[in-house]
């Protein structure tokens, strides 16, 4: 990822901060070389010091003037022989440098007897894997030194290695994903499981350099990130494979951290996020984290086949144009979405025809959340009607060029269950929670250089953008402010990233889809798309209390239907037979093919 210059504000601060910071050390060391002789005779001095006043106050009362009478007639002496106070300074520094020399014990050298036997176990534990029985000058064999083999090591305080060097033979199949994962499976169950180590195989020099990856920090809260438009922040990772940090506050402190940040828009190469994860590991956690960052610039719809009400905090806020738990307001919803991608591509194509820039109704960002469709689509068969999920081809398909964005979050195990247009569109990977190298393999396309550890805090996990590095993935935390568990600090940070509610407009309508128009159901004579209709009643807005603002004038509005309020209990349904709703609970038509020019123009 390329290193992206910050705010100039925050940049040349912190730049010019770090300088100084910088110049003073170096500073301080120059000086302290200098002046090493005079500190260690300052030293000796204030020793001796509390040597002679430790003596004076041990010597009983009554043998005080004796001893001041001696000390007197030394100095006496001292004073009155040729050269005495000068003899008598040098001997003074003298016994002052020698006082004052340094006593910390040298370190001692090399491992000490328990780390011995953990290198030379490691050691026997490699034979089999890089000897060879025609090898004429082994640097492994059984009972054989390990010094060569491990050139450079470090260790903890608890006597496990932090950092190891392998020198392996040149014959060992270093190409082979195989023959490595053999060796770095090994090594982890060798060094002690529970910790994440880091490979990093140096094939020119036959060099394996394992390190321990410290834990990444789970203490980050939501915070407004200073990203451009078109940026999100994921998580945070390891500086070593991330050249940008972002600044962040974390209570009155300040610290930089390495962030994962994925690009969405027209120019982005991974347009579509999907996140996999077991029950309970973050998923919707990192959906509600990026919805917020999306509410800066964008409007978004939520899907949320969970049921568990964990968007509620989202309903009515302005720029959320509906939070739907039931299937009926799920196809509803993604309908309108598939018909509003169309359109904004029908009408940039057709303003591209005129040589106009793009209308601004087709600019502000699009997000749809989909949070586990594979829940939708079991009870979508159970009741013979539509998977949503096959709504989501247009988004997908076309989104880019749309400024449609699709993030869907579901179980890992239900991957392959996802449809073939999730899987194909969704080059933006997250997987959290525990997961072998398989499943991560299978999931992000590429094998982590990690090992994955079995026990991980919420929101841990890896992240893979297109065909990018593989990067370790802590998420912020982001949690459901309506959440009990949830601590304060963590449930006014979410509160603060909140925009305020909306208050629906009077006459507001579900929007009515193509197929009703073209019927002539509509009651709008001429609705070109539902962004261009009257806007239809906004969910969940009908139920919140009128708070601070009046309603988005920017927004395109999604139809209503089965909306949460925090329960996962449907509580709206949609008015029978107003427009783009369905009068019974029957399969809704099928959204229409994307016109050839719409298409032609996501490819332009
Ligand atoms: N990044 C994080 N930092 C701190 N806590 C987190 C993080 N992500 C999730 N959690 C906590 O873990 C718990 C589960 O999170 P969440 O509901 O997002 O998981 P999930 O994968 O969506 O699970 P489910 O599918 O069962 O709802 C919550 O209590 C949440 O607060």
């Amino acid at each position: 990822m390329a290193r992206r210059p910050l705010p100039r504000i925050l940049s040349n601060g912190g730049a010019q901060l770090a300088r100084s910071r910088e110049l003073a050390r170096t500073a301080a060391d120059s000086a302290t070389d200098v002046l090493q002789p005079l500190i260690t005779i300052g030293r000796g001095l204030r020793r001796l010091a509390a040597a002679g006043r430790r003596r004076w106050t041990e010597t009983p009362k009554d043998r005080r003037g004796a001893l001041l009478f001696l000390a007197a007639s030394v100095v006496l002496v001292v004073a009155l022989v040729p050269y005495g106070p000068l003899l008598a300074v040098i001997a003074l520094m003298a016994a002052a440098a020698w006082q004052g020399r340094d006593r910390t014990p040298p370190e001692p050298e090399g491992p000490d007897d328990s780390q011995t036997q953990r290198l030379q176990s490691l050691y026997e534990a490699l034979v089999p894997y890089f000897s060879m029985a025609e090898d004429p000058d082994p640097l492994y064999a059984h009972g054989g030194a390990w010094e060569k083999a491990f050139p450079a090591y470090e260790f903890d305080d608890g006597g496990r290695f932090t950092h190891l060097v392998i020198r392996y033979p040149a014959y060992f199949t270093d190409g082979e994903a195989g023959a490595r994962s053999r060796i770095e499976h090994l090594l982890t169950a060798k060094s002690g499981r529970g910790r994440e180590y880091h490979f990093t195989w140096d094939e020119e020099a036959n060099h394996l350099s394992v390190d321990v990856l410290p834990a990444l920090p789970t203490d980050i809260a939501a915070q407004r990130f200073v990203t451009a438009p078109g940026e999100t922040v994921l998580g945070f990772t390891d500086p070593t494979r991330v050249q940008r940090t972002l600044p962040l506050t974390h209570g009155e402190e300040r610290r930089d951290v390495p962030p994962v940040v994925w690009r969405t828009g027209v120019r982005s190469t991974e347009p579509h996020l999907l996140v996999l994860g077991q029950p309970g590991t973050g998923t919707s956690t990192l959906l509600r984290s990026i919805a917020l960052q999306a509410l800066h610039h964008g409007d978004l719809l939520i899907v949320d086949g969970g049921g568990t009400g964990e968007y509620a905090c989202l309903v009515g806020r302005d720029g959320v144009l509906a939070v739907e738990s039931g299937l009926t307001g799920a196809l509803t919803s993604l309908e309108w979405a598939a018909a509003e991608t169309e359109r904004r591509l029908i009408s940039v194509n057709r303003a591209r025809q005129e040589g106009q820039a793009p209308p601004d109704d087709t600019r502000r960002p699009l997000w749809v959340f989909l949070d586990r469709p594979s829940a939708f689509s079991h009870l979508a068969t159970a009741e013979g009607r539509r998977d949503p999920q096959s709504l989501l081809q247009v988004p997908l398909r076309h989104g880019r060029a749309a400024h449609v964005t699709v993030v869907v979050a579901d179980q890992l195990d239900a991957l392959e269950g996802l449809g073939d247009g999730v899987r194909q569109h969704t080059r933006a990977r997250v997987v959290l929670g525990p997961a072998t190298a398989d499943e991560l393999t299978a999931a992000l396309g590429a094998p982590p250089h990690t090992t994955p550890v079995d026990q991980v805090p919420p929101g841990r996990g890896y992240a893979r953008l297109g065909n990018g590095p593989v990067h370790r993935l802590q998420v912020p935390a982001t949690p459901d402010p309506y959440d009990d568990a949830t601590s304060d600090a963590h449930r006014q940070a979410v509160l603060d990233l909140l925009p305020p509610r909306t208050t629906p407009a009077d006459g507001e309508r579900a929007p009515v889809p193509p197929e009703a128009e073209a019927a002539g159901e509509a009651a709008e004579p001429e609705p070109v798309s539902m962004a261009k209709q009257d806007p239809p009643t906004r969910s969940g807005a009908e139920q919140d209390p009128p708070d601070d603002s009046g309603p988005a004038a920017h927004a395109p509005e999604p139809p209503a239907g089965e909306t949460t309020r925090g329960t996962g209990t449907p509580e709206f349904t949609a008015v029978p037979g107003a427009p783009g709703v369905p009068e019974a609970a029957g399969d809704p038509a099928p959204v229409e093919p994307v016109p050839v020019k719409a298409a032609a123009a996501e490819g332009s």
